[in-house]
Protein backbone atom coordinates (compact mmCIF):
# COMPACT_ATOMS: atom_id res chain seq x y z
CA UNK A 1 0.00 0.00 0.00
CA UNK A 2 1.56 3.27 -0.82
CA UNK A 3 1.57 5.32 2.54
CA UNK A 4 3.58 8.29 2.02
CA UNK A 5 1.82 11.69 2.66
CA UNK A 6 3.35 15.35 2.25
CA UNK A 7 2.37 18.78 3.39
CA UNK A 8 3.92 21.79 1.37
CA UNK A 9 3.38 25.51 3.67
CA UNK A 10 3.65 28.23 1.46
CA UNK A 11 2.76 31.94 1.66
CA UNK A 12 -1.00 32.82 0.22
CA UNK A 13 0.09 36.37 -0.91
CA UNK A 14 3.87 36.92 -2.51
CA UNK A 15 3.84 40.75 -3.55
CA UNK A 16 7.09 41.95 -5.35
CA UNK A 17 7.07 45.28 -6.42
CA UNK A 18 7.50 49.49 -5.93
CA UNK A 19 6.59 50.87 -3.43
CA UNK A 20 4.77 47.86 -2.08
CA UNK A 21 5.50 48.68 1.62
CA UNK A 22 2.44 50.47 1.55
CA UNK A 23 0.14 47.50 1.01
CA UNK A 24 0.62 45.68 4.08
CA UNK A 25 -2.39 46.70 5.66
CA UNK A 26 -4.26 45.48 2.21
CA UNK A 27 -2.31 42.02 2.78
CA UNK A 28 -3.42 42.08 6.13
CA UNK A 29 -7.15 42.36 5.09
CA UNK A 30 -7.09 39.82 2.50
CA UNK A 31 -6.04 37.31 5.08
CA UNK A 32 -8.31 38.60 7.79
CA UNK A 33 -5.61 39.36 9.83
CA UNK A 34 -7.06 41.47 12.72
CA UNK A 35 -5.58 42.76 15.85
CA UNK A 36 -2.80 43.94 17.23
CA UNK A 37 1.02 43.34 15.06
CA UNK A 38 4.09 43.20 16.69
CA UNK A 39 6.40 44.16 14.06
CA UNK A 40 9.76 42.27 14.77
CA UNK A 41 12.96 44.48 13.79
CA UNK A 42 16.62 44.70 14.18
CA UNK A 43 18.26 48.44 13.71
CA UNK A 44 18.84 49.80 10.50
CA UNK A 45 15.97 47.48 9.26
CA UNK A 46 13.56 49.53 11.73
CA UNK A 47 14.95 53.40 10.30
CA UNK A 48 14.33 52.00 6.50
CA UNK A 49 11.03 50.31 7.19
CA UNK A 50 9.67 49.38 10.10
CA UNK A 51 8.92 52.83 11.36
CA UNK A 52 7.74 53.65 8.42
CA UNK A 53 5.07 50.60 8.10
CA UNK A 54 4.38 51.36 11.56
CA UNK A 55 3.05 55.08 10.60
CA UNK A 56 1.48 53.69 7.66
CA UNK A 57 -0.68 51.21 10.02
CA UNK A 58 -1.20 53.68 12.74
CA UNK A 59 -3.01 56.09 9.72
CA UNK A 60 -5.17 53.15 9.00
CA UNK A 61 -6.16 52.63 12.36
CA UNK A 62 -4.14 49.87 13.17
CA UNK A 63 -2.28 49.79 16.74
CA UNK A 64 1.26 48.22 16.33
CA UNK A 65 3.84 47.01 18.95
CA UNK A 66 7.97 46.95 17.69
CA UNK A 67 10.64 45.14 19.43
CA UNK A 68 14.06 45.58 17.73
CA UNK A 69 16.46 42.41 18.27
CA UNK A 70 20.18 42.61 17.51
CA UNK A 71 21.62 38.87 17.34
CA UNK A 72 20.31 35.81 15.79
CA UNK A 73 20.12 34.02 19.03
CA UNK A 74 17.28 32.36 21.16
CA UNK A 75 17.66 35.10 23.72
CA UNK A 76 16.05 37.55 20.98
CA UNK A 77 13.54 34.56 19.81
CA UNK A 78 12.67 34.60 23.96
CA UNK A 79 12.70 38.45 24.02
CA UNK A 80 9.67 38.69 21.25
CA UNK A 81 7.85 36.14 22.50
CA UNK A 82 7.91 37.61 26.13
CA UNK A 83 7.03 40.93 24.08
CA UNK A 84 4.06 39.39 22.38
CA UNK A 85 2.65 38.13 25.28
CA UNK A 86 3.06 41.59 27.11
CA UNK A 87 1.53 43.61 24.36
CA UNK A 88 -1.21 41.42 23.59
CA UNK A 89 -0.25 40.74 19.62
CA UNK A 90 -2.17 38.83 17.64
CA UNK A 91 0.54 38.35 15.03
CA UNK A 92 4.26 38.80 14.13
CA UNK A 93 5.48 41.13 10.97
CA UNK A 94 9.15 40.54 10.38
CA UNK A 95 11.11 43.28 8.70
CA UNK A 96 14.70 42.83 7.85
CA UNK A 97 17.45 40.57 6.78
CA UNK A 98 17.71 37.02 7.61
CA UNK A 99 17.78 37.41 11.23
CA UNK A 100 14.86 39.20 11.61
CA UNK A 101 12.51 37.35 9.65
CA UNK A 102 14.04 34.10 11.06
CA UNK A 103 13.28 35.48 14.51
CA UNK A 104 9.65 36.33 13.74
CA UNK A 105 9.85 32.73 12.05
CA UNK A 106 10.74 30.89 15.05
CA UNK A 107 8.68 33.11 17.64
CA UNK A 108 5.51 32.75 15.48
CA UNK A 109 6.25 28.93 15.37
CA UNK A 110 5.65 29.13 19.37
CA UNK A 111 3.38 31.57 19.60
CA UNK A 112 1.18 29.67 17.31
CA UNK A 113 0.48 32.82 15.74
CA UNK A 114 0.92 33.78 11.65
CA UNK A 115 3.59 36.11 10.60
CA UNK A 116 4.13 38.49 7.44
CA UNK A 117 7.94 38.56 5.62
CA UNK A 118 8.84 41.70 5.18
CA UNK A 119 12.78 41.61 3.94
CA UNK A 120 14.64 44.74 3.55
CA UNK A 121 17.53 42.77 1.95
CA UNK A 122 17.94 40.81 -1.07
CA UNK A 123 20.59 39.03 1.03
CA UNK A 124 19.45 35.30 1.69
CA UNK A 125 16.53 32.65 0.90
CA UNK A 126 14.41 32.28 3.71
CA UNK A 127 12.28 35.17 2.86
CA UNK A 128 9.25 32.58 2.25
CA UNK A 129 10.62 29.54 3.00
CA UNK A 130 9.28 27.48 6.15
CA UNK A 131 12.87 27.30 7.73
CA UNK A 132 14.15 29.21 10.74
CA UNK A 133 18.15 29.23 11.36
CA UNK A 134 19.42 30.71 14.75
CA UNK A 135 22.11 29.20 16.63
CA UNK A 136 21.46 27.02 19.68
CA UNK A 137 24.37 25.66 21.07
CA UNK A 138 25.91 23.70 18.39
CA UNK A 139 23.63 23.92 16.08
CA UNK A 140 23.95 26.92 13.24
CA UNK A 141 21.61 25.79 10.64
CA UNK A 142 18.49 26.07 10.09
CA UNK A 143 15.47 24.13 11.93
CA UNK A 144 11.52 23.78 10.56
CA UNK A 145 9.62 27.02 11.13
CA UNK A 146 6.34 28.96 10.46
CA UNK A 147 6.61 30.01 6.92
CA UNK A 148 4.91 33.44 6.12
CA UNK A 149 1.16 33.83 5.45
CA UNK A 150 2.85 36.31 3.25
CA UNK A 151 5.32 38.29 1.79
CA UNK A 152 5.62 42.37 0.94
CA UNK A 153 9.15 42.87 -0.68
CA UNK A 154 9.53 46.70 -1.76
CA UNK A 155 11.82 46.64 -4.42
CA UNK A 156 12.52 50.31 -3.82
CA UNK A 157 13.57 49.17 -0.21
CA UNK A 158 15.63 46.31 -1.95
CA UNK A 159 17.28 48.63 -4.37
CA UNK A 160 18.89 51.02 -1.79
CA UNK A 161 20.04 48.51 0.64
CA UNK A 162 23.73 48.17 0.67
CA UNK A 163 24.73 46.82 -2.50
CA UNK A 164 27.00 44.20 -0.91
CA UNK A 165 23.18 42.58 0.69
CA UNK A 166 22.05 42.01 -2.96
CA UNK A 167 25.55 40.22 -4.05
CA UNK A 168 25.07 37.98 -0.62
CA UNK A 169 21.52 36.95 -2.27
CA UNK A 170 22.63 36.09 -5.84
CA UNK A 171 25.44 33.90 -4.24
CA UNK A 172 23.35 32.42 -1.69
CA UNK A 173 21.13 31.54 -4.97
CA UNK A 174 24.10 30.35 -7.05
CA UNK A 175 25.36 27.91 -4.35
CA UNK A 176 21.98 26.06 -5.18
CA UNK A 177 24.13 24.53 -8.18
CA UNK A 178 26.03 22.68 -5.36
CA UNK A 179 23.67 22.21 -3.35
CA UNK A 180 21.63 19.91 -5.79
CA UNK A 181 24.91 17.93 -6.67
CA UNK A 182 25.00 16.94 -3.13
CA UNK A 183 21.73 16.22 -2.50
CA UNK A 184 21.78 13.47 -5.44
CA UNK A 185 25.19 12.00 -4.77
CA UNK A 186 23.34 11.64 -0.95
CA UNK A 187 20.30 10.04 -2.89
CA UNK A 188 22.62 7.87 -4.33
CA UNK A 189 25.04 7.13 -1.73
CA UNK A 190 22.59 7.18 1.04
CA UNK A 191 19.05 6.70 -0.11
CA UNK A 192 18.06 10.16 1.29
CA UNK A 193 14.33 11.76 0.86
CA UNK A 194 14.73 13.57 -2.54
CA UNK A 195 12.49 15.42 -4.85
CA UNK A 196 13.19 15.68 -8.53
CA UNK A 197 10.78 19.07 -8.73
CA UNK A 198 12.34 20.71 -5.68
CA UNK A 199 15.82 19.99 -7.02
CA UNK A 200 14.67 21.23 -10.58
CA UNK A 201 13.04 24.19 -9.79
CA UNK A 202 16.80 25.24 -7.39
CA UNK A 203 18.38 24.36 -10.16
CA UNK A 204 16.33 26.22 -12.61
CA UNK A 205 16.58 29.82 -10.17
CA UNK A 206 20.10 29.25 -10.15
CA UNK A 207 20.37 29.33 -13.99
CA UNK A 208 18.18 31.84 -14.79
CA UNK A 209 19.88 34.46 -11.85
CA UNK A 210 23.19 33.65 -13.88
CA UNK A 211 21.86 34.10 -17.17
CA UNK A 212 20.55 37.06 -15.92
CA UNK A 213 23.92 38.37 -14.10
CA UNK A 214 24.45 41.62 -16.81
CA UNK A 215 20.76 42.74 -15.49
CA UNK A 216 22.22 42.77 -11.96
CA UNK A 217 24.09 45.83 -11.22
CA UNK A 218 24.09 48.62 -7.84
CA UNK A 219 21.16 50.58 -7.42
CA UNK A 220 18.58 49.43 -9.93
CA UNK A 221 15.55 48.63 -9.09
CA UNK A 222 15.00 45.97 -11.70
CA UNK A 223 18.25 44.20 -10.06
CA UNK A 224 16.54 43.77 -7.01
CA UNK A 225 13.38 42.02 -8.56
CA UNK A 226 15.35 39.61 -10.45
CA UNK A 227 17.20 38.46 -7.27
CA UNK A 228 14.22 38.92 -4.93
CA UNK A 229 12.32 36.41 -7.57
CA UNK A 230 15.06 34.16 -7.19
CA UNK A 231 14.79 34.18 -3.47
CA UNK A 232 11.84 33.44 -2.92
CA UNK A 233 11.65 30.82 -5.97
CA UNK A 234 14.90 29.16 -3.57
CA UNK A 235 12.73 29.39 -0.51
CA UNK A 236 9.49 27.51 -2.45
CA UNK A 237 12.43 24.70 -3.57
CA UNK A 238 12.77 24.40 0.25
CA UNK A 239 9.10 24.41 1.28
CA UNK A 240 8.53 21.60 -1.38
CA UNK A 241 11.41 20.29 -0.36
CA UNK A 242 10.75 20.16 3.74
CA UNK A 243 13.66 20.75 4.02
CA UNK A 244 16.64 22.75 3.20
CA UNK A 245 18.29 20.29 1.02
CA UNK A 246 17.69 21.86 -2.32
CA UNK A 247 19.65 25.06 -1.46
CA UNK A 248 22.15 23.97 1.38
CA UNK A 249 25.02 21.62 0.77
CA UNK A 250 28.52 21.31 1.44
CA UNK A 251 29.06 24.88 1.21
CA UNK A 252 26.13 25.73 3.71
CA UNK A 253 28.15 23.73 6.35
CA UNK A 254 31.30 25.71 5.52
CA UNK A 255 29.52 28.82 6.09
CA UNK A 256 28.03 27.61 8.96
CA UNK A 257 31.08 26.65 10.51
CA UNK A 258 32.80 29.92 9.66
CA UNK A 259 29.96 31.43 11.25
CA UNK A 260 31.26 29.76 14.21
CA UNK A 261 35.17 30.20 14.23
CA UNK A 262 34.62 33.80 12.67
CA UNK A 263 31.21 35.40 13.94
CA UNK A 264 29.82 38.57 11.68
CA UNK A 265 32.75 38.89 9.64
CA UNK A 266 31.17 38.03 6.28
CA UNK A 267 27.54 38.05 5.37
CA UNK A 268 25.70 34.20 5.22
CA UNK A 269 25.54 34.28 1.22
CA UNK A 270 29.19 35.60 0.81
CA UNK A 271 30.45 32.59 2.76
CA UNK A 272 28.20 29.96 1.29
CA UNK A 273 29.61 31.21 -2.37
CA UNK A 274 32.64 30.64 -1.43
CA UNK A 275 32.04 27.54 -0.23
CA UNK A 276 30.87 26.65 -3.11
CA UNK A 277 33.59 27.18 -5.57
CA UNK A 278 35.44 24.57 -3.06
CA UNK A 279 32.89 22.45 -3.39
CA UNK A 280 32.25 22.23 -6.85
CA UNK A 281 35.67 21.60 -7.53
CA UNK A 282 35.41 18.49 -5.35
CA UNK A 283 32.41 17.41 -7.55
CA UNK A 284 34.20 17.91 -10.33
CA UNK A 285 37.99 17.82 -10.28
CA UNK A 286 39.67 19.97 -12.65
CA UNK A 287 36.88 19.85 -15.32
CA UNK A 288 35.55 23.82 -14.82
CA UNK A 289 32.12 23.38 -13.24
CA UNK A 290 34.31 24.96 -10.52
CA UNK A 291 35.48 28.01 -12.56
CA UNK A 292 32.15 28.57 -13.74
CA UNK A 293 30.50 29.33 -10.01
CA UNK A 294 33.81 31.67 -9.92
CA UNK A 295 32.91 32.92 -12.46
CA UNK A 296 29.37 33.96 -11.90
CA UNK A 297 30.32 34.67 -8.44
CA UNK A 298 32.88 37.56 -9.32
CA UNK A 299 30.37 38.67 -12.44
CA UNK A 300 28.06 40.19 -9.59
CA UNK A 301 30.66 41.56 -7.30
CA UNK A 302 30.40 38.85 -4.70
CA UNK A 303 33.60 37.36 -3.11
CA UNK A 304 35.84 34.46 -3.79
CA UNK A 305 38.70 34.13 -2.16
CA UNK A 306 39.47 34.52 1.78
CA UNK A 307 40.89 37.50 1.79
CA UNK A 308 37.75 39.16 0.26
CA UNK A 309 35.97 37.85 2.88
CA UNK A 310 38.04 39.08 5.51
CA UNK A 311 39.26 35.68 6.71
CA UNK A 312 42.12 34.10 7.14
CA UNK A 313 43.89 31.45 5.39
CA UNK A 314 44.06 28.87 8.21
CA UNK A 315 40.14 29.53 9.86
CA UNK A 316 38.97 28.60 6.09
CA UNK A 317 41.52 25.45 6.20
CA UNK A 318 39.82 24.85 10.11
CA UNK A 319 36.16 25.28 8.73
CA UNK A 320 36.51 23.27 5.55
CA UNK A 321 38.07 20.10 8.04
CA UNK A 322 35.73 20.25 10.45
CA UNK A 323 32.13 21.36 8.89
CA UNK A 324 31.22 17.51 7.94
CA UNK A 325 30.43 17.24 11.88
CA UNK A 326 27.97 20.16 11.81
CA UNK A 327 24.80 18.18 10.89
CA UNK A 328 23.37 15.14 10.16
CA UNK A 329 23.75 15.80 5.86
CA UNK A 330 25.57 13.94 3.89
CA UNK A 331 27.64 15.72 1.22
CA UNK A 332 30.71 15.66 -1.06
CA UNK A 333 32.73 16.11 2.06
CA UNK A 334 32.05 12.37 3.04
CA UNK A 335 33.33 11.87 6.88
CA UNK A 336 35.32 14.88 6.72
CA UNK A 337 38.76 16.32 4.83
CA UNK A 338 42.13 16.19 6.14
CA UNK A 339 44.27 19.05 5.96
CA UNK A 340 46.26 18.09 3.02
CA UNK A 341 43.18 17.65 1.40
CA UNK A 342 41.44 21.16 1.98
CA UNK A 343 45.12 23.20 1.25
CA UNK A 344 44.88 21.87 -2.28
CA UNK A 345 41.26 22.78 -3.19
CA UNK A 346 41.41 25.85 -1.43
CA UNK A 347 44.46 26.27 -3.17
CA UNK A 348 44.04 25.22 -6.57
CA UNK A 349 40.68 27.32 -6.74
CA UNK A 350 42.49 30.28 -5.60
CA UNK A 351 40.49 30.78 -2.51
CA UNK A 352 43.34 30.94 -0.39
CA UNK A 353 46.95 31.72 -1.35
N1 LIG B 1 15.59 30.46 7.13
C1 LIG B 1 16.19 30.20 5.99
O1 LIG B 1 15.70 29.41 5.15
C2 LIG B 1 17.47 30.88 5.70
C3 LIG B 1 18.08 31.61 6.68
N2 LIG B 1 19.25 32.27 6.43
C4 LIG B 1 19.85 33.01 7.54
O2 LIG B 1 19.75 34.40 7.27
C5 LIG B 1 20.87 35.07 7.85
C6 LIG B 1 21.57 35.86 6.78
O3 LIG B 1 20.75 36.91 6.37
P1 LIG B 1 21.34 38.39 6.23
O4 LIG B 1 20.24 39.21 5.67
O5 LIG B 1 22.64 38.33 5.53
O6 LIG B 1 21.65 38.80 7.75
P2 LIG B 1 21.18 40.03 8.67
O7 LIG B 1 19.74 40.03 8.92
O8 LIG B 1 22.10 40.01 9.82
O9 LIG B 1 21.48 41.31 7.76
C7 LIG B 1 22.80 41.62 7.36
C8 LIG B 1 23.08 43.09 7.62
O10 LIG B 1 22.29 43.88 6.75
C9 LIG B 1 21.70 44.95 7.48
N3 LIG B 1 20.51 45.38 6.75
C10 LIG B 1 19.36 44.70 6.50
N4 LIG B 1 18.56 45.43 5.69
C11 LIG B 1 19.21 46.59 5.43
C12 LIG B 1 18.92 47.74 4.64
N5 LIG B 1 17.78 47.85 3.93
N6 LIG B 1 19.83 48.75 4.61
C13 LIG B 1 21.00 48.65 5.30
N7 LIG B 1 21.35 47.58 6.05
C14 LIG B 1 20.46 46.56 6.09
C15 LIG B 1 21.48 44.39 8.86
O11 LIG B 1 21.39 45.46 9.78
P3 LIG B 1 21.18 45.21 11.36
O12 LIG B 1 22.52 44.78 11.89
O13 LIG B 1 20.75 46.50 11.88
O14 LIG B 1 20.19 44.10 11.46
C16 LIG B 1 22.74 43.54 9.03
O15 LIG B 1 23.81 44.32 9.50
C17 LIG B 1 21.77 33.99 8.43
O16 LIG B 1 21.53 33.90 9.82
C18 LIG B 1 21.32 32.74 7.70
O17 LIG B 1 21.57 31.58 8.43
C19 LIG B 1 19.82 32.28 5.18
C20 LIG B 1 19.22 31.57 4.16
C21 LIG B 1 18.03 30.79 4.34
O1 LIG C 1 20.78 29.06 4.19
C1 LIG C 1 19.98 28.22 3.86
C2 LIG C 1 19.61 28.00 2.44
O2 LIG C 1 20.16 28.99 1.62
C3 LIG C 1 19.37 27.35 4.89
O3 LIG C 1 20.18 26.27 4.99
P1 LIG C 1 20.61 25.59 6.36
O4 LIG C 1 19.56 24.57 6.65
O5 LIG C 1 21.94 24.99 6.05
O6 LIG C 1 20.69 26.66 7.42
ZN1 LIG D 1 21.85 30.08 2.50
Amino acid sequence: MFEKSTWIRLPRNVVVGHGVRESVVEVLDDLHMQGRPLLVTSPTPRAVAADPIAADLEDRGVDPAIVTVETATFDAVETVIATAEAEEANYLVGVGGGKAIDIAKMASERLEMGFLSVPTAASHDGIVSNRGSVPDGNTRHSVAAEPPLAVVADTEILAEAPWELTTAGCADIISNYTAVMDWRLAKRLKDVEYSEYAAALSEMTAEILVDNADLIRPGLEESAWIVTKALMSSGVAMSIAGSSRPASGAEHLFSHQLDRLEPGTALHGHQVGVGSIMTAYLHGGERGFWQDIRTALSSIDAPTTAAELGIDDETVLKALTTCHEIRDRYTILGDGMNERAAREVATKTGVIE
